[in-house]
């Protein structure tokens, strides 16, 4: 029966008529199986009604950008995208696009309406809201505001909220932007509370067993070596340091103490990694509809799970993807675990760095970047990648490698942390992390450096064993082949996320019917997601997005795409008629 098998739809010049794959082009194919939907949980449908899967397809692809309800923008217009992928689109064509994500931490440089627009336009996939700063009512502008701009403007911004997380850190420095230590002055760390004003030359510290942990002698490191001291006497819950390394005190730096050359974990190592404060964030988080939870100071897997059972048990109506960060010591001992329980991970380089050797660091990423891709979840690197952006409007030249780097390695996204948030050229340092990436990726393809990785069965039943196996072929059969671009038909990503796996040498025209999924997909590699109505009949899902695609001028006849469904488990290949 044809509309079983595998469909090769020859190009136009070849005949047109339907010729089956054999089922050796993939081994483990068994063609009974093929009409099996894919049996993933959708614990959550979107917040918004999504065009119905069953019956007569609405003839609009649509965007619904906003996180909630609202009007869909250009929805007359028959086809909507976000307008950003769109543009690249156009202006690179097909092959060109970036295919690495690009998120930016949101803070006072970058929170006013006209700062994220432009954000937005210069190729934010995801804004992201650091939890250790501000308040409640200043993240849930930001987060209103994006979702705004995504009604009103076409763009598809997802939102990641950032936990504190419990390592230690000091205080709010009374309400000043920043402090200056100078070589052998003395500080006064202490877990005491202050009625404001602080004290001359004293700093809050957020750990109740600080002054009972810390020994005379140890070395206090302020944000990974901005500023050291030596212990020298403990009074009470006052803790006595030296200056030994001058530098800048930011608010609510995190504090490491060292012994003999280790880094010590003391009662610290007993912190919850989510912190009553943070559950108060996670609620104010799904209240707001975010996208992403990033969970700082993972240690373990138990607790991503904890959370994710959480997140369902209170969000029925949507799902949030989890990621965790990879930043403490402990989670390197679990790396596999933690990562195989989230949604995804960050190679957080800024605290990972202050609780290991900085040497380590660079080997660490790469590892992490590695598992994510082999386990199947999306990687973002982040913290310093322009630091010196945040006064100057151009990166060093080493910036610049450690960027190309991580592109080179295929993280799905890059992160700026203080440039966005608080630096003077948050644009500039955007658009450096988008003209990096485009010419990584292009000189990648061009020289084939592909890296021949394992890439290990993730699949938990046999069906989704069919889809990883028809992800694999496609991923394979586009580089080989030449083809224009990836078509996938996903309700819940999936296979549009396996497809991204493969890294393949075409971009993914990722169409989903929920925007709760599209906008996920936003942080993986190489996706360029829509929302789309689809039915089961795939020959007119295709047709009506051809003609959608081509009245937009986004794809042109002749084309050749391969295109995936994951209702059908099913590929073809055909040139754009
Ligand atoms: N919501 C915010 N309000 C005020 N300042 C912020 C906010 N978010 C970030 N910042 C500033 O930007 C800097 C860099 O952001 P980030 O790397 O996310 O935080 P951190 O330095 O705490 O790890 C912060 O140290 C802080 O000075
Ligand atoms: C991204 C990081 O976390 P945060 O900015 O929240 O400290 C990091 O430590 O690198
Ligand atoms: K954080
Ligand atoms: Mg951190």
């Amino acid at each position: 029966m044809a509309s079983q098998s595998l469909h090769l739809i020859a190009p136009p010049t070849a005949s047109r008529s339907l010729a089956r794959i054999s089922t050796a082009v993939i081994p483990n194919l068994r063609l009974p199986y093929l009409r099996q939907g894919l049996r993933l949980p959708l614990a959550c449908s979107s917040a918004q009604t999504p065009p119905s899967n069953h019956g007569p397809a609405p003839a609009v692809l649509s965007s619904d950008n906003g996180i909630g309800g609202g009007p869909i923008a250009g929805a007359a217009s028959a086809i909507d995208v976000d307008a950003v992928s769109e543009a690249e689109l156009k202006e690179n064509g097909f092959r060109s696009t970036r295919r690495t994500k690009l998120v930016c931490t949101i803070g006072p440089a970058t929170c006013g309406s006209e700062q994220l627009e432009a954000l937005a336009v210069g190729g934010m996939n995801v804004a992201r809201v650091n939890m250790c700063h501000g308040t409640h009512e200043w993240h849930r502008q930001v987060i209103r505001q994006v979702r705004w701009l995504n009604e009103e403007k076409g763009f598809a911004v997802a939102v990641m909220m950032d936990t504190e997380g419990s390592e230690i850190h000091m205080g709010d420095l009374g309400g000043s932007a920043s402090a200056k230590a100078e070589d052998c002055e003395i500080w006064t760390f202490t877990v005491r509370a202050f009625k404001s004003p602080l004290p001359e030359r004293t700093i809050n510290v957020n750990y109740d067993g600080f002054a009972e942990d810390v020994k005379v002698g140890d070395e206090l490191v302020v944000d990974g070596g901005m500023v050291r001291f030596e212990v020298i006497e403990k009074i009470g819950p006052d803790v006595k340091c030296k200056c030994t390394d001058p530098g800048l005190l930011l608010p609510r730096a995190n504090l490491t103490f060292w012994r003999d050359g280790s880094l010590v974990r003391e009662g610290n190592a007993m912190l919850p990694t989510i912190s009553s404060k943070d559950w108060l964030d996670i609620d104010f988080g799904i209240a707001e509809g975010v996208d992403f939870i990033a969970v700082s100071f993972v240690k373990s897997a138990e607790v991503i799970n904890h959370l994710k059972s959480y997140i369902a048990a209170r969000c029925r109506d949507r799902e949030i993807s989890v990621i965790a960060k990879i930043e403490s010591f402990d989670s390197l001992k679990n790396l596999e675990d933690i990562i195989r329980a989230s949604d995804g991970a960050m190679v957080a380089r800024g605290d990972l760095g202050a609780q290991i050797p900085l040497e380590q660091v660079p080997s660490v990423q790469q590892k992490v970047v590695k598992i994510c891709r082999q386990l199947n979840r999306p990687v973002i690197v982040a913290s310093q990648l322009l630091e010196s952006m945040i006064e100057y409007p151009t990166p060093t030249r080493a910036e610049v490698a450690d960027v190309s780097e991580a592109v080179r390695q295929r993280a799905d996204a890059l992160m700026l942390s203080g440039e966005s948030a608080m630096g003077q050229f948050p644009d500039k340092a955007l658009t450096v992390l988008r003209s990096v990436s485009i010419r990584i990726e292009r000189w990648w393809r061009e020289e084939k450096h592909y890296e021949v990785m394992e890439l290990p069965d993730v699949a938990a039943s046999f069906s989704d064993k069919i889809s990883e196996e028809i992800c694999n072929s496609a991923g394979k059969m586009a580089n080989n082949l030449g083809v224009d671009a990836l078509f996938v038909y996903t309700k819940t990503g999936h296979m549009a996320s396996l497809l991204s796996r493969c890294r393949p040498d075409c971009p993914i025209f990722a169409f989903t019917n929920s925007t709760s999924v599209r906008r996920r997909l936003n942080l993986q590699w190489g996706l360029i997601p829509f929302r789309l109505g689809f039915s089961d009949d795939m020959e007119s899902n295709l047709n009506r997005t051809f003609s959608l695609l081509k009245q937009r001028g986004m794809i042109q006849s002749g084309d050749l795409v391969i295109a995936l469904s994951d209702m059908l488990q099913s590929i073809q290949v055909m040139n754009v008629p």
